[in-house]
């Protein structure tokens, strides 16, 4: 190893500059090592690095959790960076190498099988986290290759064996003979299959990239959009921040470098590293929470009504409650209160912990099935949001490894419970009150279809013009994400990562008559 070799040293890539954006990228716009020329290190395999350098690690430990129990990677991660006490250019560096070996993992294992002498599956799957991590770093991050090399050789050796060592030595080497565009080139050769390349060039599920064609056109969008729309999805997330309205301030967040949001007030976007180092952050009053999720809540409290003083709204699926802390704080500004209901014990009480900021007289949290309360407090409130479980296919950028876990049959399994909710939403909300259908997904079965049902089965509600609405809290003003529905006055709103820069959130307002 030589003096630019060490696991902290500049030689290893992590110069502090990391992020998505500032990496070097080909003609047609992929990501290319920096290294130019490869530069192998002179020393014999066998004298190279014993020790794993903590960073990579960290990385390692995640991916481990993620294969052998299912665990969720923005779980894991802040404990092991904890557990390692790394600094913040080493977290961030733990962070990208763990999220992007997770992300890239559909490519990387397309690669690495053109490279190992047997099927990927029967390799030791620690070898095989070791070399998706050795990918990534060799064909995505700014990590030369001599250090990617022998660092990685080093994890292995260190935390598998000597011989697995020596395997993902030989893997990696071949790997690092060619860059990725070059790489993804010869994947996709001879693949005529549109899905099939896009699957491939960017490491989705090929039933994913079907799913967000469908979910593009059955909005209205072009499929010419569905590239963007996955590359969004590889893309780091920027975080979000807002405050909560009367009790937060992002003084503090913007001193520390965070960018003011531009889509919607009160909101900033913090690429500084870890938040829990603001104070207003561990006070509760400013929160994480992505812009179109904050647009959403702000919507549902912004919509005109009549007959009410002292409202009472309801968060029907409230874990692990983003939208009831923003709801709850703007409960206290106009005199409304709140029930946040969800049945998860351990979800609800994070909506408890979301909420500790606002004033408790203002909230209350309920634990329970939420297609019961419609039932007990029929036409019991003036404002209901129903942010049903879905697929999350909208959010793929936020969890790493959630597209590998989510399956096809999923679509089918949710609609009958989003539908019961629905439909709970509906009873449990008064004559002149509204109700707020929201997802993270795009697709048309768990959006416009659960709405033309709704619609086609109950007569008491219209659709209102939910993207004036949006449009109306949002701070631009024209969003341009409505889309007009069939046989209604309304429209619905549908945000897209590659479009508005939030996740693809849904929402149809509804009007009980
Ligand atoms: C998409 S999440 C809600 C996100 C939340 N609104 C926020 O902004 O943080 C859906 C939630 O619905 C809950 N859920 C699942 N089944 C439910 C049911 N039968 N009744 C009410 N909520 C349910 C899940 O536990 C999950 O916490």
């Amino acid at each position: 190893m030589n003096g630019q070799d060490t696991p902290h040293g500049r030689g290893d890539g992590r110069g502090g500059r990391g992020g998505q954006s500032h990496r070097r990228r080909n003609e047609a716009g992929r990501e290319r090592n920096r290294g130019g020329v490869r530069q192998y290190s002179q020393t014999a395999p066998s004298q190279r690095t014993r020790a794993a350098d903590p960073a990579r690690l960290a990385a390692f430990e995640v991916l481990r959790a993620v294969e052998r129990d299912d665990a969720y990677a923005n779980l894991v991660l802040p404990a092991r960076i904890r557990q390692h006490r790394l600094d913040r250019r080493d977290a961030g560096f733990a962070t990208e190498l763990a999220y992007g070996a997770l992300r890239g993992q559909g490519t990387y294992d397309a690669i690495l099988a053109r490279c190992v002498d047997r099927p990927l599956e029967r390799l030791d799957p620690a070898i095989l986290d070791a070399l998706r991590l050795g990918a990534h770093q060799l064909l995505a991050m700014r990590v030369p290759a001599h250090a990617a090399l022998d660092q990685t050789v080093g994890l292995a050796r260190a935390v598998i064996g000597a011989g697995p060592g020596s395997l993902v030595n030989a893997v990696l080497r071949r790997v690092s003979a060619k860059d990725l565009a070059t790489w993804t080139a010869e994947l996709t050769e001879t693949e005529t299959d549109p899905v099939k390349r896009a699957a491939l060039v960017h490491s989705h599920p090929e039933w994913i990239v079907r799913a967000l064609r469908q979910s593009l056109v059955g909005h209205g969008r072009s499929v010419d959009e569905l590239e963007a729309l996955l590359e969004a999805d590889n893309a780091a997330p920027v975080v979000n921040l807002v405050a909560l309205p009367g009790l937060g301030s992002l003084d503090e967040a913007i001193d520390a470098g965070a960018e003011p949001g531009e889509l919607v007030e009160d909101s900033a976007l913090y690429a500084g590293g870890d938040v829990g180092r603001l104070a207003s952050v561990r006070a509760g009053t400013v929160r994480v929470q992505d812009a179109g999720s904050q647009l959403i809540a702000r919507a549902v409290a912004a919509v005109p009504l009549d007959g009410s003083t002292a409202e009472r709204w309801l968060d029907l699926c409230a874990g692990p409650g983003g939208k009831a802390a923003l709801l709850g704080a703007l409960a206290a500004r106009s005199g409304a209160t709140l029930l946040a209901n969800e049945p998860a014990g351990h979800r609800a009480e994070l909506v408890r912990k979301a909420l500790a900021a606002v004033d408790p007289a203002v909230w209350e949290v309920r634990t329970g099935d939420g297609r019961e309360l419609g039932r007990l407090e029929p036409a019991g409130f003036d404002r209901v949001l129903v942010d049903v479980p879905c697929t999350g296919l909208g959010a793929l950028r936020r969890r790493p490894e959630a597209r590998w876990r989510r399956q096809p049959s999923d679509l089918a399994q949710l609609g009958p419970l989003q539908r019961e909710l629905l439909d709970s939403a509906a009873e449990a909300t008064r004559p002149g009150g509204i109700v707020a259908y929201v997802t993270c997904s795009p697709h048309p079965a768990e959006t416009t279809a659960v709405v033309a049902d709704l619609l086609r089965r109950r007569r008491d509600l219209e659709l209102l013009d939910s993207a004036a609405i949006l449009d109306a809290a949002s701070l631009p003003g024209r969003l341009q994400a409505g889309q007009a529905e069939p046989g209604t006055d309304g429209t619905t709103v549908q945000l897209w990562p590659h479009l508005h820069g939030t996740d693809a959130m849904f929402m149809a307002l509804l009007r009980r008559k």
